[in-house]
């Protein structure tokens, strides 16, 4: 099952330390010997320094604006556990740092064996959007496959009075890009269902991919048949 991570249900313990920079590769994989898995969804989070990444990442994984905030170093990882038709997984959100020199050594790391990427702006800062190009370069330059779903987010909309990227811009970036738009705030305590909705729909996706690629093998009068039907026709995806 290449790409895939699982974790045997009770855990090898936390990973979603705070400032926990990361220094070498990490195999998620653990032991097989528990027929109970849980599967790991690895998101990143990219963009400019400053747009709101690691308060986007705390308001989904822990529920809240944190109050202070520092410049992420390398990457930081939070997780939380969702459930999706009946399914317990764990989103894996790889909070990384948009400051160049905190990030030089990390990227072959960000992007090894990604499942879904997530791209922010600060509607507030025009130049934020404007970069964007430079983050799906950087993005493809990598060979992250095409099938990997992407999703555009523009952070800090409570920040009514100082916009500078229209919608209608954005949304137009995002078609031509082939990603969903969600313009939401991580502050705002109103749109943390907006927040949570990012990394659902991207879950959810994930989920229907793998349902298609590894689909139910059921064997009937010692004949083996493939399921037509998948999740993605029963799921309840917010997207
Ligand atoms: N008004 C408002 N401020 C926000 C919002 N999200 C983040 N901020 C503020 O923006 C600043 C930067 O937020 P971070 O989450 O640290 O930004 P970052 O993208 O992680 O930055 P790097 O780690 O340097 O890449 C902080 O002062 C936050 O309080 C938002 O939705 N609304
Ligand atoms: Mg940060």
């Amino acid at each position: 099952m290449a790409n895939e991570s699982f974790e045997n249900e009770g855990g090898t313990g936390s990973r979603n330390s705070r400032n926990t920079h990361f220094t070498s590769s990490v195999d998620l994989s653990t032991s097989l010997d528990s027929s109970v898995q849980t599967r790991i969804f690895k998101i990143i989070v990219i963009g400019d320094s400053n747009v709101g990444k690691t308060c986007l990442t705390f308001r989904f994984t822990g529920g809240s604006f944190p109050e202070k905030t520092e410049a992420t170093i390398g990457v930081d990882f939070r997780e939380k556990a969702v459930e999706i038709d009946g399914e317990k997984i764990k989103v894996q959100v790889w909070d990384t740092a948009g400051q160049e020199r905190f990030r030089k050594s990390m990227v072959e790391h960000y992007y090894r064996n990604v499942h879904a990427v997530v791209f922010v702006y600060d509607v507030t800062k025009m130049a934020s959007f404007q970069n964007l190009k430079t983050w799906i370069q950087e993005c493809n330059g990598h060979r992250v496959s095409p099938t990997v779903p992407r999703v555009l987010v523009g952070n800090k909309c409570d920040l009514v009075s100082h916009i500078q990227v229209p919608s209608n811009t954005a949304l137009k970036f995002a078609d031509a890009h082939n990603m969903l738009l969600f313009e939401t705030s991580a502050k705002d305590p109103k749109e943390s269902q907006n927040v949570d909705s990012i990394f659902m729909c991207l879950a959810c996706r994930l989920k229907a991919q793998k349902s298609l690629l590894y689909r139910d093998v059921e064997r009937e009068d010692g004949r083996v048949r493939l399921s037509q039907e998948t999740d993605v026709n029963k799921s309840n995806c917010p997207c």
